[in-house]
């Protein structure tokens, strides 16, 4: 058994919580650069918590601008085990309405322009996508989620666009009919895969805060139309965050799903070809497999 700690990624209108114990913003450092915030740590019910908000307090960073890897490496190396992404995000589903949350469990990725991987040329690595959600983080979120009395739906696909502007109609149809995606935002990936890389497992609830612009009654998605539903999203959003140390506990074992163990046989560099500079910057992320 280890100790749990939550670490909690704000999305838009979600940029810090209330209520953690010996409450401190603290600066990691990170050899992937500097991360989107300051972390705030704390215990909420005698379980540790690390909250980052993702676009930085203020709303600084854009969805392309997001440094993904530097905030993953940063949860990581402060001690984080659990990863609970929270983030507004378009519906393709007339029944997964504004203010509804839904416990995303697949992506479509169509981001084109971050850097998407910890390993690269000095160090090679394949870890598996083809799950890249953890479900017993998802039942936990789930369960949060349903005693906080938000309308919340379990599985759907998050469809992750580069922005930041929205999309056209044509394309906005074509996610929704061809591709199958239920939700549309701009940040889960490359996180989530990069989360599950550092070998941290992942969740990620989706906060819908508009129809995006397929819907015949609702016409196309603005910003105004998505602030007049971010507020209260973010207020259930915080709820939800409350409930979950009581459901995850303070110790943890390893995973069931594996998430924890990712990188077990992902390397593919020979050990006398891998870069020892690489090597250096992977001390958090792949220590466990590096030595
Ligand atoms: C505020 S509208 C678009 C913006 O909101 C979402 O951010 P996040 O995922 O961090 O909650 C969406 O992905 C866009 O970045
Ligand atoms: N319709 C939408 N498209 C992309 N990101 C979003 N975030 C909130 N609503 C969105």
């Amino acid at each position: 058994m280890t100790d749990t700690m939550i670490g909690v990624i704000g999305g838009s209108g979600l940029y810090e919580i209330d209520g953690l114990q010996a409450a401190e913003w603290v600066t990691v450092e990170t050899p992937w650069g500097d991360a989107s915030d300051q972390i705030l740590t704390g215990t909420l019910d005698g379980v540790k918590m690390a909250f980052l908000p993702r676009h930085g307090r203020g709303h600084v960073h854009s969805p392309t601008e997001v440094p993904y890897r530097a905030n993953i490496d940063a949860l990581k190396r402060l001690g984080v085990t659990d990863v609970i992404s929270v983030s507004a995000c378009g519906s393709f589903r007339e029944e997964m309405a504004p203010g509804d949350f839904v416990i995303v469990d697949q992506f479509i990725d169509r981001t084109f322009a971050r850097e998407k991987s910890f390993f690269g040329t000095g160090c090679v690595a394949h870890v598996s996508a083809a799950h890249p959600t953890c479900q017993r983080l998802g039942d936990a979120c789930q369960t949060a989620a349903k005693d906080a009395g938000i309308n919340v739906h379990r599985g759907g696909t998050y469809l992750a666009m580069e922005g930041p502007q929205f999309s056209t109609v044509a394309e906005s149809k074509m996610y929704r009919e061809s591709w199958g995606a239920d939700v549309i935002g701009m940040t889960n990936m490359p996180e989530a895969k990069l989360a599950r890389e550092a070998e941290l497992c992942y969740a990620s609830v989706a906060m819908v805060t508009d129809y995006d612009s397929w819907h015949p009654g609702h016409g196309a998605v603005d910003i105004s139309a998505i602030l007049a539903t971010l507020q209260g999203n973010s207020n259930n959003g915080a709820e939800l965050i409350r409930r979950l140390p009581k459901l995850l506990g303070d110790q943890r074992a390893t995973c069931p799903h594996g998430c924890d163990r990712a990188l077990e046989y992902a390397i593919m560099t020979a050990p006398e070809k891998r870069d020892p500079a690489l090597l250096a910057k992977l001390d958090a992320v792949a220590g466990r497999v590096l030595g």
